[in-house]
């Protein structure tokens, strides 16, 4: 009978243990004495009260009190963060070698996705790996023709399967999520799933709760030990059992393709390309890397431009002149007997422009991938120590009233210039910058013109009546709307 009162007794004895060990580690840790300062915060949580929900919007906040450099505490993790053009700039291309590393996350040493290139640590490896992987998206189209006709023939299968649901409301994130990941598969294994295939929506629904979980189960990144206690230890262990389910799942698929190419043939998807480069040894690639780069490429490329897209649409429902303008412009340059072509790019300012400028209004990735300091170094007169994590506020360059007029307002014209031809800003930077600065830019770039070109030669969008949109997005490993539903109307 006193066995549950016993047990709770152990559990609050280990808690008062474990939170004491905590506060004593936080009082002895020493900083230089030129550390940026910040916000303070609670003993052993730290700032993070502060940044359990839309923590890029604090960090943004916080920038106009503590600059372009300020520190902050996840829980017992110190953190630099650094905002504006400048500061990023000096710390990933001036000082690319002090800022290039990532941070040692317990949930990615724990499923050995440090394995990958995304979470790889800064060093000779990383650099192998990186080189190889850009150089095999070059080989397997990237950039070129090739890579083009496959975005295309996605583009037609999705607008197909758009016409199917035209003029009732529905959610497309499945439909443009899988899309997109089509494109990363036919690069991977030479292959792309029909819609409805079960292999293929099993992954996909992994892939997607993986993200989702990484956020729940962040706090065991920050405190390792609560993995053993029963509610917050849960999403770790399904985190834990997915990340088996998805490598096994990846596994799955590869081998078949292998089996039906030959290894003499030209390489042209990743998996050949792998084989070739280990056959030849001309590489030395790290071990195991095969499947976590896929992943990778899976989880950065799906994620990424499916969600940019949604932002985009709910942007467009929202400003239907906008959609207008950019459905005249197509009409006149492209027409409507042949789908949009990248050569036409040149001969769509405004097209260009809205997308540009939806990659601007809701950072698709607001505090970019983790990075970490590799030596002990210095940004801005700050002392940072080796080892510091850092946080790349992508969200406040895009949103810097220092930059751009009236940032809150969607606005494609910011992307013009006075003879209605395209310009940039040099605090534009979706894709981040420096040795890290995301792999898949160029094929993402292609796939947000296609996509959004093919849809919107072919359908007008409009919201349900009734329905109230949300601009605020739920941050998780990057920054999704939350679900809506829309009306694609047929052209006539
Ligand atoms: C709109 C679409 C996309 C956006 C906005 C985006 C943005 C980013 C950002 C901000 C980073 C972090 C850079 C840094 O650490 O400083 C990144 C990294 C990365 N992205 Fe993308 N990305 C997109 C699409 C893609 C696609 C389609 C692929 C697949 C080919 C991809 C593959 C990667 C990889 C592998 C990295 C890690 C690079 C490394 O650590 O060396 N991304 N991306």
């Amino acid at each position: 009978m006193f066995e549950p009162l016993l047990i709770g007794h152990n559990i609050t004895a280990v808690l008062v243990g474990v939170l004491t060990f905590l506060i004593f580690i936080t009082c002895r840790v020493r900083k230089p004495a030129g550390y940026p300062p910040g916000p303070p915060g609670w003993p052993v949580l730290g700032n993070l009260p502060s940044l359990a929900q839309n923590a890029h919007l604090q960090l943004t906040a916080w920038r106009g009190t503590y600059g372009d450099v300020f520190s902050v505490k996840m829980g017992l993790q110190d953190a630099v963060v650094v905002s504006g053009k400048d500061a990023i700039r000096e710390a990933l291309v001036r000082k690319a070698e002090h800022f290039s590393s990532r941070p040692e996350l317990f949930l990615m040493r724990r499923n050995n996705h440090r394995n990958g290139l995304v979470m790889r640590p800064y060093g000779d490896q990383w650099k192998v790996l990186r080189r190889f992987s850009t150089s095999t998206l070059r080989s397997c189209g990237m950039g070129t023709g090739i890579m083009e006709d496959k975005i295309i023939l996605e583009c037609q299968h999705f607008c197909t399967a758009l016409k199917e649901k035209a003029d009732q409301p529905f959610d497309l994130t499945h439909l443009l999520h899988n899309a997109v990941a089509n494109i990363i598969c036919s690069m991977a294994i030479g292959k792309r799933f029909e819609y409805g295939d079960p292999t293929f929506l099993r992954l996909m629904e992994m892939v997607e709760r993986a993200m989702v979980l990484f956020i729940t189960a962040h706090v065991i990144n920050i405190y390792p030990v609560l993995r053993f206690f029963p509610v917050v230890g849960r999403p770790y262990k399904e985190w834990m059992d997915l990340s088996a389910s998805v490598h096994k799942c990846i596994e799955d698929i590869i081998p078949q393709q292998q089996k039906s190419q030959d290894v003499s043939d030209e390489a042209n998807t990743i998996v050949d390309a792998f084989a070739k480069s280990v056959e030849l040894n001309s590489d030395s690639l790290p071990d195991q890397s095969l499947i976590y780069l896929l992943i990778d490429l899976l989880g950065a490329g799906t994620d990424t431009a499916g969600n940019t897209l949604r932002w985009g649409l709910l942007y467009l429902v929202t400003h239907p002149d906008v959609q207008t303008k950019v459905q005249a412009e197509l009409d006149e340059v492209v027409g409507r007997d042949r789908p949009p072509a990248v050569s036409d790019k040149p001969n769509l300012p405004y097209t260009e422009a809205t997308i540009m400028e939806m990659q601007r209004i809701r950072t698709v990735v607001p505090l970019s991938v983790p990075h970490c300091t590799t030596s002990d170094t210095a940004l801005l007169g700050y002392d940072i120590p080796a080892g510091t994590d850092v946080l790349i506020n992508l969200w406040s360059l895009h949103m810097d009233p220092g930059s751009w007029d009236n940032p809150d307002k969607f606005d494609p014209s910011r992307f013009l210039d006075g003879n209605g031809q395209l310009q940039t800003n040099d605090s534009f930077m979706p894709f981040s910058t420096g040795r890290r600065v995301c792999l898949g830019e160029q094929l993402a770039k292609m796939e947000l013109f296609l996509f959004l070109t093919n849809m919107l030669q072919q359908f007008t969008f409009t919201l349900p009546e009734g329905a109230r949109p949300n601009f605020d997005g739920v941050l998780g490993v990057t920054l999704r709307p939350h679900p809506y539903e829309l009306l694609a109307v047929k052209r006539g």
